[in-house]
């Protein structure tokens, strides 16, 4: 589903990110990538979802080369991989339903399906009753669960969240955390990059460590640091 091998990251400024990453994510697997800030992370999503390009070495997603893309290939691959970020990234002016309704416009849905989608994607959420919302009307977690419905709208094979409850309170918190559980359990692939330890803990999954640019750690139901 996703392989990563001989990651190098340097970027423009000289700043090394990542040095030597080799990662296999399967099909269905659940995972979490943690680590001090700084340590990468964030870098390893965005050469996923193919925002930036390795320095050295090769990433495939879903059998497809990423360094082959070309630039208009993108959008098709974005189709297969649901993002989801700490600050939600919602369109303020629209709607739930319009929020939703959008993702699914710019991969060229056909207009018919678009509304029997986004209420599917509603339901899956649990915000059926929030369609005619805006998102400042709805809580923190609830706006957190909009992002990832739209993120699913296109049915992904994967959902990639960087630190999705990074501003929820720890009740909201779990309650995201039943939602992507839920989304894994029907078949989406989920890495989510966390500074949780309490999450990571608890909601045992496979654990990959990253510290200073590399792998230090990768462990079935781990948890959060050795010492935890
Ligand atoms: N666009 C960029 N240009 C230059 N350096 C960058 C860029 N993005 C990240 N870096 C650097 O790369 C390193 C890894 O950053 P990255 O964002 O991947 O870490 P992270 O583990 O996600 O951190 P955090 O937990 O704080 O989000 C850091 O030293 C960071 O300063």
């Amino acid at each position: 589903m996703i392989n990563m091998q001989r990651i190098q990251k340097t970027y423009q400024n000289g700043v090394q990110a990542l040095s030597n990453i080799n990662i296999h994510i399967g099909k269905e697997e659940f995972v979490y990538v943690v680590g001090p800030s700084g340590a990468g992370k964030s870098t390893i999503i965005k050469l996923i979802i193919r925002e930036v390009k390795p320095t050295e070495g090769t990433v495939h997603v879903n059998g497809t080369n990423l360094g082959d893309l070309r630039k208009k290939q993108i959008p098709y691959l974005r189709r297969k991989i649901g993002v989801v970020f700490q600050d939600f990234k919602l369109f303020h002016k629209s709607s739930i339903f319009e929020n939703i309704a959008f993702a699914l416009e710019v991969i060229g849905e056909p207009t018919d399906r678009i509304k029997p989608r986004v209420m599917e994607v509603l339901k899956l959420v649990k915000l059926k009753d929030k369609a005619r919302c805006k998102p400042r009307e709805l809580s923190g977690g609830e706006q957190q669960r909009v992002a990832i419905g739209r993120a699913m709208a296109s049915k992904p094979a994967i959902l990639i969240a960087d630190e999705p409850t990074g501003n929820l309170d720890p009740e909201t918190t779990w309650s995201i955390m039943g939602t992507l559980e839920d989304i894994n359990y029907r078949g989406t692939t989920v890495v989510m990059a966390t500074h949780n330890s309490h999450i990571v803990n608890n909601l045992k999954k496979r654990v990959i460590a990253i510290d200073n640019g590399n792998v230090v750690r990768d462990e079935m139901r781990g948890a959060y640091s050795y010492e935890a």
